[in-house]
């Protein structure tokens, strides 16, 4: 039974998913990165939210991990490449909060326009500062809006009811989507030349790590109104401080810190300024919403291989995987068999389904392909790091698809580019679930690819296979299965035989030894 460990309070919707789906489930919050490393190795899954940090050294411990859960959106808690190198999927749910998260940026655009903590704070500490807390209307302001995805779309949504003018700056924003949205897309110089209001919705990335430096803020209009709901690191916090100390800008809000916890920071105090401890997701409803999503996507994935919303590998829906298992079973196969018979470096590899097999999803059998021919030079490989592994190596890989049948309904190829030459081996699926090898380098074979099998190429002559049969026999070694085929009578035969246990080095140099023997090569799958 899988054990998952959740190690950020979470919603105990989760829990009771899991439980439900038939997985162990421990949870265990706040510990400290050691303790979680003591602890880890024993579980197959990991949720969490923003607090457990998955580092390298979580999950160097992790030996038995296959998939990080995030109750959430971001993911930059998360070591991804680390993961993905030890086959570790990790998904998130990325749209389970994006309402409660936008709500909370016009939450805190209200409350800088209407400076709503210090008149409540000033109000409760029985001062009655009426003349005091004179506030700005919403109505007809332009709010700048950085970063236009799920949650700035439905913050542009949201201001655009208050009535106000939405500006955009999102270099991966379509003028179509700008149009759908309603905002008027813009360069970022223009934002912040014309915004009464910034809001930020980007993740934090080299590209956007101190968007709003202190150059950009000098940029901005006197009196602008900063929020930030999105990641601490976007905004220059210092140069944040000297913008409301010098009284350019209006007032900033943040949920979110370069720092957290953020126990303490030298914005903390600054009129003007207020804040909320990392909030933006924390509703009920938001919360229920990540805790199942999150449970379900894990769920899916360990005990049935559907895979959702991971940001390593490709999605496979749990409708999907009980479809593409035997492809994947028959591309893995397939990229074995040729990893093990090709020597050399690999410049290319190409994966190309006909018939039924072009109708489905390409990738799972693409990273399966690349699993099994990387797995024989390397056994750390998985459906997960195959496609960076194959890169780190160099290798290039297509993708062809062609829809109409050949002589099989379905077939896959895989074929590799060497020094040698291209060469490629084809499969099928009898019954739509049997894999079945049915050409290996030109020539047309039917056979199972499973155990021990021996590879043999020689030239067709009588009495090869007695000769064969009889030295196998001799040696002790029983064959299950014996498939033959040949390039023409009298010319080069392929032979595949599943055998009951490996040759020994010794029986392989004698069937080497056989006369008309090319090559003999004995494989496992
Ligand atoms: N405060 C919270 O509790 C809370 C809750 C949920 C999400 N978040 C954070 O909010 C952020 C946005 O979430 P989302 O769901 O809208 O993500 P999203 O991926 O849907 O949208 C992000 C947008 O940023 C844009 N972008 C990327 N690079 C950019 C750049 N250099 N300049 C301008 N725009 C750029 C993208 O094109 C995309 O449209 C994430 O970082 C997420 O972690 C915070
Ligand atoms: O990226 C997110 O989803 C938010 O930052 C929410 O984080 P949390 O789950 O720790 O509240």
């Amino acid at each position: 039974m899988p054990k998952v460990l959740i190690s950020d309070k979470m919603d105990p919707k989760a829990a009771q998913i899991f439980r439900e789906r038939g997985i162990e489930v421990d949870e265990i919050t706040g510990k400290t990165p050691e303790e979680v490393i003591a602890i880890i190795g024993q579980y197959d899954g990991l949720a969490i939210r923003s607090s457990t940090k998955v580092t390298k050294a979580i999950l160097a411990a992790a030996t038995n991990l296959k998939v990080i859960g995030r109750a959430g959106i971001g993911v930059d808690n998360v070591d991804i490449p680390a993961a993905s190198a030890q086959g570790v999927v990790v998904m998130n749910t990325p749209f389970g909060n994006s309402i409660t998260t936008a709500e909370h940026a016009i939450a805190l655009m209200f409350a800088l326009a209407r400076q709503l903590p210090e008149a409540d704070a000033s109000t409760q500490a029985g001062k009655w500062e009426k003349n005091r807390f004179m506030g700005v209307e919403l109505t007809a302001k332009t709010l700048g809006l950085i970063g236009a995805g799920n949650i700035g779309g439905i913050v542009a949504d949201r201001a655009l009811g208050l009535r106000m003018k939405v500006v955009a700056y999102d270099p991966f924003l379509s003028p179509e989507r700008a149009v759908e949205l309603g905002v008027e897309k813009v360069e970022l110089d223009e934002l912040l030349a014309r915004a009464d209001f910034i809001t930020l919705h980007t993740p934090l990335t080299d590209q956007t790590r101190n968007i709003l430096s202190a150059e950009n803020l000098a940029k901005t209009k006197q009196g602008v109104r900063i929020i930030n709901c999105a990641r601490g690191g976007l905004i220059d916090e210092a140069a944040l401080k000297a913008g409301l100390d010098s009284g350019h800008i209006g007032g900033a809000a943040l949920d979110v810190f370069v720092e957290e916890p953020a126990k303490s920071n030298p914005l903390f105090g600054t009129p003007n300024f207020v804040s909320t401890p990392h909030l933006g997701a924390s509703t009920d409803e938001a919360q229920v919403n990540v805790a199942i999503q999150v449970a379900e996507q894990m769920s899916d994935y360990l005990m049935s291989g559907g895979i959702t919303n991971a940001l390593n590998v490709p999605s496979l829906s749990a409708e999907e995987a009980p479809r593409l298992k035997p492809y994947m079973a028959l591309a893995e196969k397939l990229g074995s068999l040729v990893g093990q018979l090709t020597t050399g470096s690999i410049g290319r590899i190409s994966i190309h389904s006909e018939g039924a097999a072009a109708e489905l999803n390409q990738k799972p059998m693409v990273s399966a392909v690349l699993a099994g021919f990387l797995r024989t030079q390397t056994d750390t490989v998985n459906m997960v790091n195959a496609p960076l592994l194959a890169k780190e190596r160099g290798m290039e890989v297509r993708e062809v698809r062609t829809e109409r049948e050949g002589d099989y309904h379905t077939l896959l190829r895989v074929s590799v580019k060497t020094d040698a030459g291209e060469r490629s081996v084809a499969g099928t699926l009898f019954g739509d679930a049997a894999p079945r090898l049915v050409e290996l380098f030109g020539i047309k074979v039917e056979a199972d690819l499973a155990g021990h099998m021996l590879y043999v190429v020689n030239e067709d002559a009588p009495g090869f296979i007695g000769r064969l049969g009889t030295l196998l026999g001799t040696g002790g070694v029983n064959i299950g299965t014996f498939h033959l085929g040949r390039r023409s009578a009298g010319g080069e035969a392929v032979l595949l035989l599943s055998i009951d246990e490996a040759l020994t080095p010794d029986l392989l140099a004698q069937v080497r030894a056989l006369a008309g023997v090319k090559t003999a090569m004995g494989l496992a799958f």
